[in-house]
């Protein structure tokens, strides 16, 4: 892995992507699915389910694979000192603990430091680490950590604000209900103003 101090203007350093998960095997997959449809009594002898647990393969699969890209970064030239936020950057993830999915939307943010990022990649940063089984809290602060350890910024902002299906569609059943997390590096940790002038740009719709 290439730190983007080190990548020349214009130039992309590959990313390597740790999923955290083992080895996908697609037929496996849908014969479970296949089995976990009907000891739930779902009828699959119909033609509109009788493909319905390869459907539920691949959109799982789907789920679980993040895309890959290419960390682009540029030159602060202009030595910019204030913040960049990416709003409202949608995102889908998977809650581990039903394997529900959570949706909603990250407030991303960074202080530059000597070099400014592809806008584009605040958006893929979520990706990378939503396309695995989550908690809120861990995606959160993925995202807050990636950005810090491999832009090198004066600091970063992250927060989501997501819907959990396992609340609002099942149990407690809290329809409407969003979940609220934040991470924050460096002058926005530490720096009241920063951090005031963070949540007050990000304008976060909760
Ligand atoms: N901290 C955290 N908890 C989560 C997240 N997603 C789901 N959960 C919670 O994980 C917990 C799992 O609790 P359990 O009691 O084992 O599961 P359960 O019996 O299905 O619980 P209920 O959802 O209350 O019906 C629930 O309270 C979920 O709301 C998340 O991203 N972060
Ligand atoms: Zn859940």
């Amino acid at each position: 892995m290439t730190a983007p101090s080190d990548v020349a203007a214009g130039d992309v350093a590959p990313l390597p992507i740790s999923s955290a998960l083992g080895t996908r095997n697609l037929p496996a997959a849908e014969r479970a699915a296949a089995d976990l449809l009907i000891a739930l009594g779902v009828d699959l002898d119909d033609e509109s389910r009788s493909k319905t647990p390869g459907r539920m393969a691949r959109a799982f699969d789907e789920l679980l694979t993040p895309r890959r890209f290419d960390l682009t970064t540029f030159p602060n030239d202009e030595g910019y000192q204030q913040l960049v936020i990416e709003r409202e950057i949608g995102f889908t993830s998977l809650c581990e603990h039903h394997f529900l999915p959570f949706t909603g939307h990250a407030y991303v943010a960074y202080l530059p430091g000597e070099r400014i990022l592809g806008l584009s990649k605040l958006a893929r940063v979520v990706e990378l680490f939503a396309h695995k089984p989550q908690v809120q809290e861990r995606l959160t602060q993925q995202v807050a950590d990636w950005l810090n350890q491999h832009l090198h910024p004066k600091g970063v902002g992250v927060v989501l604000v997501a819907e959990h299906l396992c609340m609002t569609l099942r149990g407690a059943r809290a329809t409407g209900s969003s979940t609220v997390t934040s991470a924050l590096h460096g002058l926005l940790l530490n720096d009241a103003r920063a951090r005031e002038e963070f949540f007050s740009l990000a304008n976060i719709h909760a």
